[in-house]
């Protein structure tokens, strides 16, 4: 205190005022964010810290709601790292000087975004980012199923390599077919721009309204009926709401061509998945290929996973260095921009 005094006393009016504002700057500018998850990439948590962030970084894997709650009262914003509930029960523990949260994904089904509106906290997740990679694995899906990758490896392991059939395994290429997309948004564009050098027949989508920018990428706008009965890949990349929950069902499936294949790159409530399962059993369609299921993890023992036709993978679609660094830095800066009082730079409303 006395330091303080004496160096004040020393110090000019202009020199006072000048450290009063740097000392006000500094102070206005910190702030707490909980970051939810222990893994985020590093860049993203040197980005904050130097923007004035403490961060609190919860610890637990799998992430335990306990500790968040535990961890998040007086928080001034929340790094939302996984795909666990983000509700109500978050905010009350946070507290009424919660100025913002990001996710660090581009789906939202996990959020009560109405909750968020009511109480006008901005909220913002990483869309646009997860396109590329997700459209790569959406193209290996589809030769993965389309090509018997699954059951082909089973036979190996079942030492049944039929190789003198000449029909054995036999699957279909893009080459020639219809691709259609449900959705069409960032990732099925990505995915039909990969697609103009694939020499496909065509590609149409389903999506509420026409897509102004759907001639770049020679796509017809299609009733969902048509496209359900004109797929040849049929490829969900759609957000899961009200509207998509439970949309591919035993009557969808029924209207599919029976060489049709399907890949789910979006989220696992879009589809029925006892009714998948029966499609692919019973020969209604010819093969799956999901990167999302329900639940997730899906059991050791769930029945699509005794499936030859159906090819599985563990929600890799953003599982790349590249894109998962691109979406921990978003979601910082979404975070940033918000204690900045400027409004994110991908706002989920
Ligand atoms: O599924 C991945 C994401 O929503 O980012």
């Amino acid at each position: 205190m006395l330091n303080i005094v004496l160096v004040k006393w020393r110090l000019s009016h202009t020199q006072q005022l000048h450290l009063q504002w740097k000392f006000t700057m500094s102070v206005s500018r910190a702030f707490k964010v909980l970051v939810s998850h222990p893994t985020v990439p590093t860049p993203a948590l040197e980005l904050l810290r130097s923007r004035g962030a403490e961060t609190i970084i919860c610890q637990s894997v799998p992430p335990s709601r306990e500790e968040i709650l535990e961890k998040v009262p007086g928080v001034d914003a929340i790094y939302w790292a996984h795909y666990q509930p983000l509700n109500a029960g978050i905010l009350d523990a946070a507290g009424s000087q919660l100025r913002a949260v990001s996710t660090m994904s581009s789906g939202i089904d996990f959020v009560d975004v109405p909750e968020f509106q009511r109480r006008k906290i901005p909220l913002g997740h990483t869309p646009g980012v997860v396109k590329n990679s997700v459209a790569d694995l959406a193209i290996g899906l589809m030769l993965a199923a389309g090509r018997n990758f699954h059951a082909g490896r089973r036979d190996i392991e079942n030492s049944q390599w039929l190789t003198e059939r000449i029909d054995w395994r036999m699957g279909h290429e893009i080459r020639d077919s219809t691709v259609g997309f449900f959705g069409f948004g960032g990732i099925s564009q990505a995915i039909a721009k990969r697609l103009q050098s694939w020499d496909v027949a065509k590609i149409i989508y389903t999506t509420r309204t026409r897509k102004e920018n759907d001639v770049d990428f020679k796509a017809e706008h299609v009733p969902f009926e048509r496209l359900l009965q004109e797929s040849d890949f049929l490829v969900v990349a759609a957000p899961l709401t009200d509207q998509t929950r439970g949309k591919f069902n035993a009557e969808a499936f029924k209207l599919m061509k029976p060489s049709a294949i399907f890949v789910n790159v979006a989220r696992g409530g879009l589809v029925q998945q006892n009714d998948l399962h029966e499609a692919l059993t019973t020969g209604q369609i010819f093969a799956a290929g999901l990167d999302v299921t329900t639940p997730e993890p899906l059991p050791a023992d769930d029945p699509l996973l005794k499936l030859p036709n159906c090819v599985i993978l563990p929600h890799l679609g953003t599982q790349t260095w590249k894109t998962t660094i691109e979406m921990s830095l978003l979601a910082a800066n979404n975070i940033i921009n918000a204690m900045e009082g400027k409004p994110m730079i991908r706002p989920a409303y």
